[in-house]
Order: structure tokens, then C-alpha cells, then sequence
């Protein structure tokens, strides 16, 4: 299992979507715009879900993959932060951070 997170991948798109290397996808993406980006996020979805009906997991794993990158970038295009994402899944668990740190069992 990875220690990677989507918070280490937000932190790589934010630095690349503030470069100005012509090489960057995430840079050539937001130069394109919101429109662009948002269809990207659609097809990518479409192809998962394709992925997922097929019964093919090893196709579905890329383009998960490709789903989550290009959603974290359409969310900065957007100025809205994937910590505000995150508040608003943990909202509909019910739980407030705080209580659900308490019940995890101690490390
Ligand atoms: N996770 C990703 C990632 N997933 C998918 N992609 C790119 O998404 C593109 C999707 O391919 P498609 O064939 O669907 O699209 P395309 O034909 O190239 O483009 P369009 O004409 O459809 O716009 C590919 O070029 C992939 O390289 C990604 N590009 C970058 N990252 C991450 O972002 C980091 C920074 O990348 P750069 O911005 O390129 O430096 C990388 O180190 C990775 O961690």
C-alpha cells in the first residue's frame, strides 16, 4: 500500500500549474481553461466507468487514475480547494474531525 495521498498529488499539480514550463501538462491544461479541463474530467469519467462495466481492472486503475488528476486539476482551476472537498465528505459522515479522531484506536 502507497503512502502517497491526493493531498501529495494537489501539492505537485499546484507547483506545476504555477510554473511556467512549457513541458508541464497540468500548465498546458490550465492555460486551456475551466471548458477544456471540464471536459477532460467528463471523458475520463466515461472511460472508468466503460473500465468498470467491462470487468477490466487493470484498465479501470489508469483511468481512475486519470479521473483523479484531472478532477484535482479542474478543482484548482476553480479555486476550490480539495481540503473544502474533504470537509464536505466528512460533513456527510456525521462526524466532526475531532470526534473522529478520538475513536481511532491509538497508534
Ligand atoms: N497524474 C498525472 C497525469 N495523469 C494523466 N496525465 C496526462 O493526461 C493526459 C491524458 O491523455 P489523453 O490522451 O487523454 O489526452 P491528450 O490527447 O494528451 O490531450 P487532449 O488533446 O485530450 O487535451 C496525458 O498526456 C497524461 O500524461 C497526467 N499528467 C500529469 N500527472 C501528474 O502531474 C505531475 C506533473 O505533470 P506535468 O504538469 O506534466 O509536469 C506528474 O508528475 C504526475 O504526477
Amino acid at each position: 500500500m502507497t503512502e502517497f495521498t491526493l493531498t501529495d498529488l494537489d501539492r505537485i499539480i499546484a507547483r506545476r500549474a504555477a510554473s511556467d514550463d512549457a513541458m508541464s501538462y497540468t500548465r498546458k491544461l490550465m492555460d486551456k481553461g475551466v471548458a477544456k479541463i471540464a471536459q477532460k474530467v467528463g471523458e475520463e469519467a466515461v472511460e472508468a466507468a466503460i473500465a468498470a462495466v467491462k470487468g477490466d481492472r487493470q484498465e479501470l486503475k489508469g483511468e481512475a487514475a486519470d479521473l483523479l488528476y484531472h478532477l484535482l486539476v479542474l478543482l484548482r482551476a476553480t479555486d476550490l480547494s480539495l481540503g473544502e472537498v474533504m470537509a464536505e465528505l466528512e460533513s456527510r459522515t456525521g462526524r466532526t474531525g475531532l470526534e473522529e479522531k478520538a475513536s481511532r484506536p491509538a497508534q
